[in-house]
């Protein structure tokens, strides 16, 4: 009972002092006050609900870099930067000084000694193990297969049956069940079909969702508060407790019906199309546990690019006729065919600039270091990365950074342009860059041409379209629309 009194103390003067900095809060001060004790804490809570651009605008008139203060004794001061040259500096140059750290893995918990929480060694040796299995040539095709069979007999006719009854749905939802089922396929070579008609409910999908929340507020709350709320089943603690009790049941019964299926196999299964499951099974004893789903990324691309779309209806004229300009209606999506699409892939590239699907990137100092915009970090200190904030600097992309224009990633002579990873970082950059890069653009091009060619998706008016806080920079309602078909299929 006394530790609940001091958090509901707590909570009181919280409270008290967001409502004084609110009255006294100068109109042209965007800039956070730094309180004594408090720091920067109350500033941040304020504007919670417009976290996103609210860290766009700090960023602007910080040069790229600044120091949240977070209240005293807590440990949650951290170094937010976008400057490409720090960027470049963190991720590439002097990798090995900036780790995840044990305090990422506290926070990320659920993903256990995952490929996305681990450092150095166990690091290494499963991105050793992660690349051999990804740049496989059975397990590429075993990839394409998947994606193509779910499209054509899970999304196809979904989207066909939503347009003959002219009911709206949520395409965010619709794109997230296509991607986790194909995941999960390619992980663990079982569909779990949550993209049917009945659109029921994955208990893996939901606890995957409260993950990408949870953590996130673990970044802005002090340490022992959500570790107390954890302890005591409060709040977003209780959905994280759940979450993980949900991953550690479903992944060991993935696990145990695995291996009585290579058991019951006794070595036929040959590598040519296996799952990754399989794979680290057969290769190691103990990898495979660490084999854990994330929250799909590819929806949440798919989902802003499709809502830009419905803002510029002129790039989707564009699209459409880079499709037929290569011929891919008699040709067919062939990867080769794919490749030709230079304005699609633009267009994807620039949502992914201005929406990009991994939030923040978050990173610990082993020893102390300067960084090239100067700033100065101690060893353990936190450093915050804001893809987002990044995407919409002016300084770094110019005036119209917040203008979607494909345009901007093409070149002169009509080719594919290159930017540096540390500019645009939706894929992470140096040698922790996204191992399945290829495969995901592979992916939202086809989709994008199946759809593009066969429907028309009109959006609802009048619904808010922002982002929710999390992991996974996922639209918080969600993207209504109707769809129509352009022509019989
Ligand atoms: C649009 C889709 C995708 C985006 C934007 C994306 C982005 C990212 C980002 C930002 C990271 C770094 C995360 C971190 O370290 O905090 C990452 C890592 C990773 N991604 Fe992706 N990803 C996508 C799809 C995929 C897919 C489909 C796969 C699987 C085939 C995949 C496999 C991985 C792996 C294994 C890592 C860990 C790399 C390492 O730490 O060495 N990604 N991705």
């Amino acid at each position: 009972m006394a530790s609940i009194s001091l958090l509901e103390a707590s909570m009181a003067i919280l409270c008290f002092l967001i409502l004084f900095y609110l009255l006294f809060k100068k109109p042209h001060d965007r800039f956070p006050r730094n309180w004594p004790v408090l720091g920067m804490l109350p500033g941040l809570l304020v504007s919670l609900h417009r976290l996103y651009d609210y860290s766009v605008e700090i960023l602007e008139i910080s040069d790229l870099t600044f120091l949240l203060k977070g209240p005293r004794f807590f440990g949650m001061d951290m170094l937010v930067t976008v400057d490409p040259a720090n960027i470049h500096h963190i991720m590439s140059s002097n990798f090995s000084n900036y780790i995840k750290g044990p305090e990422f893995h506290d926070v990320f918990d659920v993903f256990g000694d995952g490929i996305l929480t681990a450092d150095s060694e166990l690091w290494r040796n499963l991105r050793r193990s992660y690349q051999a299995m990804v740049h496989h040539q059975g397990f590429q095709k075993f990839s394409v297969s998947t994606m193509t069979s779910k499209l054509k007999d899970g999304l196809v006719p979904l989207l066909n049956h939503f347009a003959e009854e002219g009911t709206t749905v949520d395409l965010q939802d619709l794109f997230g069940r296509f991607t986790f089922d194909t995941i999960l396929i390619l992980i663990t070579g079982s569909d779990p079909k949550s993209l049917s008609i009945e659109m029921h409910e994955d208990e893996l999908a939901k606890a995957l969702e409260d993950v990408g929340e949870g953590v996130f507020y673990r970044h802005i709350k002090p340490r022992f508060m959500w570790k107390l709320q954890n302890w005591m089943g409060l709040g977003q603690e209780k959905k994280m407790s759940q979450a993980n009790a949900t991953f550690d049941r479903v992944c060991s019964r993935y696990i145990s019906a695995k291996r009585e299926e290579i058991i019951r196999s006794q070595g036929v299964l040959n590598g040519e199309g296996e799952d990754l499951l399989t794979s680290f099974m057969k290769l190691d004893t103990a990898k495979y546990k660490l084999l854990k789903p994330r929250r799909d990324t590819t929806a949440s691309a798919l989902s802003w690019f499709f809502w830009l779309l419905s803002e510029n209806p002129i790039v989707v004229a564009k699209i459409r006729q880079e499709i037929i300009d290569n011929d891919l209606p008699r040709t067919g999506n062939g990867q080769e065919n794919l490749d030709k699409l230079v304005y699609l892939q633009a267009a994807l590239f620039e949502a992914m600039r201005l929406y990009p699907p991994v939030s923040f990137e978050r990173k610990s100092s082993v020893e102390s270091d300067v960084l090239p915009s100067g700033h100065k970090v101690d060893a353990n200190s936190k450093i915050i990365i804001c893809l987002y904030a990044l995407g919409r600097m002016k300084a770094v992309w110019g005036e119209d950074a917040l203008q979607f224009k494909p345009e901007r990633w093409i070149t002169e002579n009509g080719g594919p342009k290159h930017e540096p990873s540390s500019k645009f970082l939706a894929f992470n950059s140096g040698p922790r860059t996204c191992l399945g890069k290829h495969l995901a653009i592979t992916q939202m091009k086809t989709v994008v041409v199946e759809i593009l060619q066969k429907y028309d998706i009109k959006v609802i008016q009048g619904q808010k379209i922002e982002p929710g806080l999390g992991f996974i920079l996922s639209m918080k309602h969600g993207l209504r629309v109707t769809i129509t078909k352009r022509y019989s299929t």
